[in-house]
């Protein structure tokens, strides 16, 4: 019997598929998997019980990475699950950025009582008029899942799109539009582009890439999305930016004291994920990649530990080893294997940094002491016995 535990809502599509070998419960120090979506865990402690953490979602800011993959807690999320719910509402920003639509709906609630708003209103829709977004350049820095989303769609709305993103993937690359314009230097995103939109994850790197110098080179009239994380941002910057008159709007997910009500800024409270398809995909995602490592050790979209996949394990039992990527591991380990005069049947190791994986599926039965032997290597972070 296995227990996991929930940090936040999540889909009871996804939760429904664990079978009847797992129960749910309340103490996270009692659960062999965790299911979380935006719950801070970097201040948590994790018990020696806890083999896996599912982050429902894309981002793992919110998650104590290098520290999980030290004490052999292997991470993972699920990479486009919610992508497409976040692209409809970053169009809905550039939308709302453009056009006064919620000045409008204010407008027409606080003249609801009038019995003549139909003649208000045609005197008055001047103030809320707006732009619109075909003929206008995009700039999209981060071309992932969301990114490469974005930037297609924006394509149909007769947009002109650049992309920026160093780093993109073979697959988003070949999800994108060849219609977006490449460009290796940000900056002339800062400089052209009218809608400025960021799909890039929390990372030392990227934290306060939109500095106040890339504020200052954006072009007038700029409007900046931020549907990524709010410490991308120097929203101060930003804010100062928009009170000289110099940038439109900065629209944000990520409410905080800074920009909550603050003039030019439209913010949503964290909704980018916040559809009903986008938390089933999320949550079935995330069981199946718990299920999947628990029952087969595969490893199969984690963001610490590398990619691992066995399928199902036929031969007799299956070892699990999380290690260091350090040099006479894998051969102390099969060391102690042949000693045992136990036959590897099938194996896989792989490496990531300076973690490293091996399974192992073996054509006897484990000796007593095997498990034990394995685990004394300095090494090795943790070793399970799979079948
Ligand atoms: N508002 C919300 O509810 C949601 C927010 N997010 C946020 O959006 C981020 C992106 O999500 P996905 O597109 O699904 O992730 P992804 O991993 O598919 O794409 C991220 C892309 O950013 C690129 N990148 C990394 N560093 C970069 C840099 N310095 N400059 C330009 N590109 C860089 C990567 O190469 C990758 O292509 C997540 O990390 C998360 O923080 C994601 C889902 C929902
Ligand atoms: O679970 C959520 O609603 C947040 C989604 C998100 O920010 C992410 O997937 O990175």
């Amino acid at each position: 019997m296995y227990n996991y535990a929930t940090l936040d809502h999540i889909a009871k599509i996804g939760t429904d598929l664990f079978s009847t070998d797992y129960r749910r419960v309340e103490e996270v120090e009692r659960a062999d998997a965790i299911l979380v979506r935006s719950s801070k865990m970097h201040e948590m402690a994790f018990s020696d019980q806890l083999l896996a953490i599912a982050r429902a979602g894309a981002g793992v800011n919110n998650i104590p990475l290098d520290r999980c993959a030290q004490e052999g807690i292997v991470v993972f999320n699920t990479p486009g699950a919610n992508a497409n719910a976040v692209k409809e509402l970053v169009i809905a920003g550039m939308l709302l950025a453009s056009r006064d639509i919620v000045g409008g709906i204010d407008w027409v609630k606080a003249n609801a009582a009038d019995p003549d708003i139909g003649k208000a209103a045609e005197k008055v829709k001047k103030q809320f008029a707006g732009r619109e977004l075909t003929g206008k350049k995009l700039g999209v820095i981060g071309l992932g899942a969301i990114g490469q989303r974005v930037a297609n769609t924006a394509l149909h709305l007769g947009m002109n799109v650049l992309g920026y993103d160093p780093y993109i993937s073979v697959g988003a690359a070949w999800n994108l539009s060849r219609n977006v314009q490449h460009v290796s230097n940000v900056e002339e995103i800062y400089r052209n582009c009218d809608y400025i939109t960021l799909h890039v994850p929390a990372l030392d790197s990227t934290k306060g890439m939109i500095s106040k110098a890339a504020v200052q080179q954006m072009k007038e009239g700029a409007v900046i999305l931020n549907f990524a994380r709010d410490l991308l941002v120097n929203e101060e910057a930003l804010l100062n930016g928009i009170d000289a008159g110099r940038i439109r709007a900065y629209v944000t997910d990520f409410a905080n004291p800074t920009v909550a009500g603050a003039q030019g800024v439209i913010v949503t409270p964290h909704l980018g994920a916040s559809t009903a398809e986008a938390e089933d995909n999320c949550a079935i995602m995330a069981v199946e990649e718990i299920r999947n490592y628990i029952e087969n050790g595969n490893i199969i979209n984690s963001v610490n530990f590398p990619r691992c996949d066995m399928g199902e394990c036929s031969a007799e039992s299956r070892l699990a080893v999380l290690h260091k990527n350090s040099k006479g591991t894998l051969a102390a380990i099969t060391s102690i294997v042949g000693d045992a005069d136990v036959n590897v049947a099938d194996m896989t190791n792989k490496s990531r940094d300076v973690y490293a994986y091996t399974l192992m599926d073996l054509d006897s039965a484990l000796p007593k002491d095997l498990v034990a032997k394995i685990d004394a290597l300095e090494s090795v972070i943790k070793v399970r016995v799979v079948k």
